[in-house]
């Protein structure tokens, strides 16, 4: 059998996690976490490149890996324009497309540019990337805001929705494609998908739209309010862009990205973390119960996922809220580095074709 060597990259908002598979066997993973303060020294997510990349390629040297002989270098997909799931070859035009953000400024923009900066210095070596944060596979009606000259984007966890509700269909013995699931990757930032037979066919925009608020970011604010603040002259545009994503949520209540420290704060009596906990999984509730409307009830069961899912008082409250619609299954954690070494495998091996980055639909910007 050939040994299929795959370097897997996934740069988040706050740790860069990579890892080492020799076809399924993961050799070696890390997670670099990088602490607000560190990432403040950069000017945008772009300028943290050297830094990222670095940290990578003197680990696996450290590591003493043969990086010469890892010829797959996948990478997390950024806010490049929309993709319908799937793996995809890194071009010059997605290279483009992440560099300036098209879509918005995340971390999983250097995604593509650290595999393919990888990929440039082994030989024969390619570079990929696998069900971006763009995934867009939404239903027509889905787009429509209460605006024309705004659409509904779909920017979510997909790589990890996905993967995850694969994982759940295996353990009930079903089809992914079978199967109707609401998925709720509740981690820094939070995504609520109706994945209905094996598409997402509606989802919060888990970045800068829509949704419930998270660790680290807003969710939905009245509009109103949003447009007075903006005009008052206080604040920057980046200012007020970094109070919706960033520092919104918890770290806006609470001065913590951490829903470790405020499951432990509420634990211990603080009735403010006890409150804003409380109603972030309210909120959660809430948006799964929209997704459970979006296939008309029909729902086959519900999926929690992501760091937050750890949290049992948290996975409980949403339960008693929404089992009234399907049964709730919890898989705390992400596993996002697996997920796209087994699209690289599928690719090495001949199981999957990759995809072309040419994307047909290039919204009008308003
Ligand atoms: N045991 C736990 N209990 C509660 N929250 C946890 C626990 N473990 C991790 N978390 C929280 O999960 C969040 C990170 O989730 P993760 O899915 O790794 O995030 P991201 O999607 O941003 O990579 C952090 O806020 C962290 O505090
Ligand atoms: C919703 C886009 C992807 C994203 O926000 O990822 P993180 O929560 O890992 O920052």
């Amino acid at each position: 059998m050939n040994e299929y060597r795959i370097l897997a990259i996934n740069p988040g908002s706050t740790s860069t996690k990579f890892a080492v598979y020799y076809n399924e066997e993961c050799k070696l993973t890390k997670t670099l976490r990088h602490s607000i303060t560190e990432l403040s020294r950069y000017k945008s997510i772009l300028h943290q490149f050297d830094y990222r990349k670095g940290m990578i390629i003197d680990a696996l040297v450290e590591e003493g890996f043969d990086v010469d002989s890892i010829k797959y270098i996948i990478g997390r997909g950024g806010l490049t324009y929309p993709l319908e799931s799937g793996v995809y070859l890194v071009n010059n035009k997605m290279l483009a497309h992440a560099s300036e953000g098209v879509y918005g400024q995340h971390a999983s923009n250097l995604g593509p540019l650290i595999a393919d900066f990888i990929a440039n210095q082994i030989p024969g070596a390619k570079a990929f990337i696998a069900d971006p944060v763009v995934t867009d596979e939404i239903d027509e009606i889905a787009r429509l805001t209460g605006h024309p000259k705004f659409k509904k984007r779909s920017i979510f966890h997909a790589l990890n929705q996905k993967a995850t509700a694969r994982l759940h269909a295996k353990k009930v013995g079903k089809d992914y494609e079978a199967l109707n699931l609401v998925v709720a990757h509740l981690g820094g930032g939070i995504s609520v998908g109706a994945h209905k037979k094996g598409r997402v066919v509606d989802v919060n925009n888990g970045l800068d739209g829509d949704g419930p608020f998270s660790p680290e970011r807003s969710g939905g604010l009245p509009t109103g309010q949003i447009i007075d603040w903006c005009f008052e002259g206080k604040m920057s545009k980046e200012e007020i862009r970094r109070m919706v994503v960033g520092e919104g949520g918890y770290v806006a209540y609470l001065k913590t990205n951490s829903a470790k420290e405020v499951k432990e704060r509420a634990q211990a009596g603080d009735a403010e973390a006890g409150l804003v906990q409380d109603a972030m999984a309210y909120q959660i509730a809430k948006s799964i119960g929209e997704m459970a409307v979006v296939m008309d009830g029909a729902v086959d069961g519900i999926v929690l996922t992501g760091g937050v899912a750890y949290n049992e008082y948290l996975t409980s409250y949403i339960e008693k809220k929404v089992s009234f619609i399907a049964p709730v299954f919890v898989y705390p954690g992400e596993d996002e580095l697996e997920a796209l070494a087994q699209n690289a495998l599928r690719v090495a091996r001949s199981e999957t074709q990759a995809k072309e980055y040419s994307p047909k639909m290039i919204e009008q910007e308003v």
